[in-house]
């Protein structure tokens, strides 16, 4: 189960950055900034390098806020699958550019493109924006785009560990 790694930065009037993703999986799909960590980085660093190569924003780890754990299951695919810390930023430095693998947008809150978006994604997303911690599973279909079960667990902390295999006992616990 890879280890991956999502940010949805937020600017000071309550908009939010996504990015047009122009190549490879989930092509065309707006989505927030991350992707697989290296096995030298910590989840913080996965992040932070992300933002960077994607959107060329300068964030520091310690202004991650981790929102969501979340449990990406693609039967049909398992090399797909994936574990995912999510984080909320609102301190950065730079303007956000266009790279090789995603276009930025700037949305508000109510006009999110929900409808170019992974479909499962307007069920958590409002909920980490309303302030919410969650853990969530979401299950995909044949198509690795149907979601055939989507379910989310409202916690009172994310924990934060460095391994699937703790991740995946913290998911268990509830
Ligand atoms: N928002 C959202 N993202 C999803 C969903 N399902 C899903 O796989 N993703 C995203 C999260 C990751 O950015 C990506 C899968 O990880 P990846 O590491 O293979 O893809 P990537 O191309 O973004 O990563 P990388 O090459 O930059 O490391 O797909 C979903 O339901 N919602």
């Amino acid at each position: 189960m890879k280890p991956t790694t999502l940010c949805l930065i937020i600017n000071d009037k309550n908009e939010i950055l996504l990015g047009r993703k122009k190549r490879g999986f989930g092509v065309g799909k707006y989505n927030g900034f991350g992707g697989k960590k290296q096995e030298n980085e910590t989840f913080r660093q996965c992040a932070v390098r992300e933002i960077f190569e994607e959107v060329s924003l300068v964030v520091q780890p310690e202004d991650l806020i981790p929102v969501a754990i979340m449990n990406f299951q693609f039967p049909y695919e398992e090399e797909l699958n994936h574990l995912n810390y999510t984080y909320i930023v609102k301190n950065y430095e730079g303007l956000p550019l266009e790279s090789e693998e995603m276009e930025p947008r700037w949305f508000a809150f109510d006009d999110i493109p929900f409808e170019t978006m992974w479909k499962g994604d307007d069920m958590w997303i409002p909920e980490v924006l309303k302030g919410k911690l969650l853990h969530t599973l979401l299950v995909f279909g044949k198509d690795n785009d149907e979601v055939k079960l989507a379910e989310n667990t409202y916690v009172d902390t994310i924990e934060e560990f460095e391994t699937t295999a703790e991740i995946a006992a913290c998911l268990r616990k509830g």
